[in-house]
């Protein structure tokens, strides 16, 4: 009732003042979409002309989530999905599937102190990937994303579904601060500016390379290093000013819909698009590693290099390895022993 509702106001609303062009159906779904993240990830995913369809899918809340959304006269038709029955429906035909569902942080906790709840939670909904859009970009925002992507390719494997072209690991928050932070510092025009992150998405293992940022500014070493720290804290710097009520939500769903958005200019075959993700990789001894990458029709088309590092940023790269390295095992442990 409620869906054929959303679906009838939508044709009137797309009859009557939108075109949806020439962009090819795609349809993407958030899973998590009743969240904090979830909730302004869907509004944000709802303005973007790529997306024709939009499934939202939660554990609980989405129906008034998709009926808030649909009424938005952009193109996507809307549709809610409650509860694990409906999952299958959600991702049934989905291109890209956006994943932020699961526990935040609270003041004291580390990313890796989610892994209890949230690995479960990944496993279940890639499980349920692998079985039903089995070709779909998986972006995933849930944490400790360093363990959480490897139990996602682990799944997904199992299932026999696994192509590492199609997994990311969102790491896009990270460049969003410190294209923030840098620009506060160098005096820069902030829509200029370019920095790489690499590594993973936690603490140390957070590496912005400020050496390779744009426009160059030549800051001091200290001001580099006082860069590079808040860059890696920002997560915690927005933990502890909510003082126990969660994590970032609102500069994340930006940052996913940023990422969602270079999938789908990827898929369609927009050229040059280049993003920082946590991807299958070799570009150091780790299985996964974030880095730049080139997106195109099939995902991940090419993982880009490093460039050339600062020794101040061999050394964060060389600090960064054993922990990353130990998350990664640990998701892939969970993914094999449950
Ligand atoms: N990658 C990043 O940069 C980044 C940034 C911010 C937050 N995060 C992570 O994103 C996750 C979500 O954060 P939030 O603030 O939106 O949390 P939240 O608690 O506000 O929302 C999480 C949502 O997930 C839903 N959920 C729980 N189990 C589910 C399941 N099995 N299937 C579908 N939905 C389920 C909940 O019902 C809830 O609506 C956390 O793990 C957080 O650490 C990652
Ligand atoms: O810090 C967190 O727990 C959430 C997220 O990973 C972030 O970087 O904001």
């Amino acid at each position: 009732m409620l869906r054929s509702t959303i679906k009838a106001s939508l044709r009137r609303v797309n009859g009557r003042s939108f075109s949806s062009g020439s962009a090819p159906h795609r349809k993407v779904a958030v899973l998590g979409a009743a969240g904090g993240i979830g909730q302004p990830l869907s509004l944000l995913m709802k303005l973007n002309p790529l997306v024709s369809q939009l499934s939202l899918y939660d554990i609980a809340g989405t129906p008034g989530v998709a009926a808030d959304v649909s009424h938005i006269n952009t193109r996507s038709e809307v549709t809610g999905y409650v509860g694990e029955d409906q999952l299958g429906k959600a991702l049934e035909g989905c291109d890209v599937v956006i994943i932020p569902a699961g526990v935040p942080r609270k003041p004291g906790m580390t990313r890796d102190d989610l892994f209890n709840i949230n690995a479960g939670i990944v496993k279940g909904l890639c499980t349920a990937i692998a079985k039903y859009c089995p070709h779909a970009l998986v972006n995933m925002i849930s944490n400790p994303v360093n363990s959480t992507v490897p139990i996602a390719s682990e799944v997904f494997k199992k299932a026999g579904t696994y192509d590492e072209k199609r997994l990311f690991g969102v790491t896009t928050l990270d460049v969003v601060r410190a294209k923030t932070f840098y620009a506060g510092k160098a005096n820069a025009n902030v829509a200029e500016v370019n920095v790489p992150v690499v590594g993973g998405h936690a603490g140390i293992t957070i590496l912005p390379l400020f050496s390779q940022a744009t426009p160059t500014a030549n800051l001091p070493h200290d001001v580099l290093t006082a860069l590079t720290k808040r860059t890696q804290d920002g997560g915690t710097e927005v933990v502890e000013a909510k003082a126990g009520k969660g994590s970032a939500t609102l500069s994340m769903a930006y940052a996913g819909a940023l990422f969602a958005d270079a999938c789908l200019k990827g898929l369609n075959g927009v050229p040059d698009v280049v993003e920082c993700s946590f991807v299958q990789s070799s570009i150091t001894e780790l299985p996964f590693f974030a880095s730049k990458v080139r997106l195109g029709k099939n995902g991940v088309e090419e993982v880009l290099g490093l460039g050339a590092l600062s020794d101040y940023e061999k050394q964060g790269l060389e600090a960064l390895l054993p922990e990353l390295k130990s998350s990664i095992e640990k998701g892939i442990k969970f993914a094999n022993q449950s």
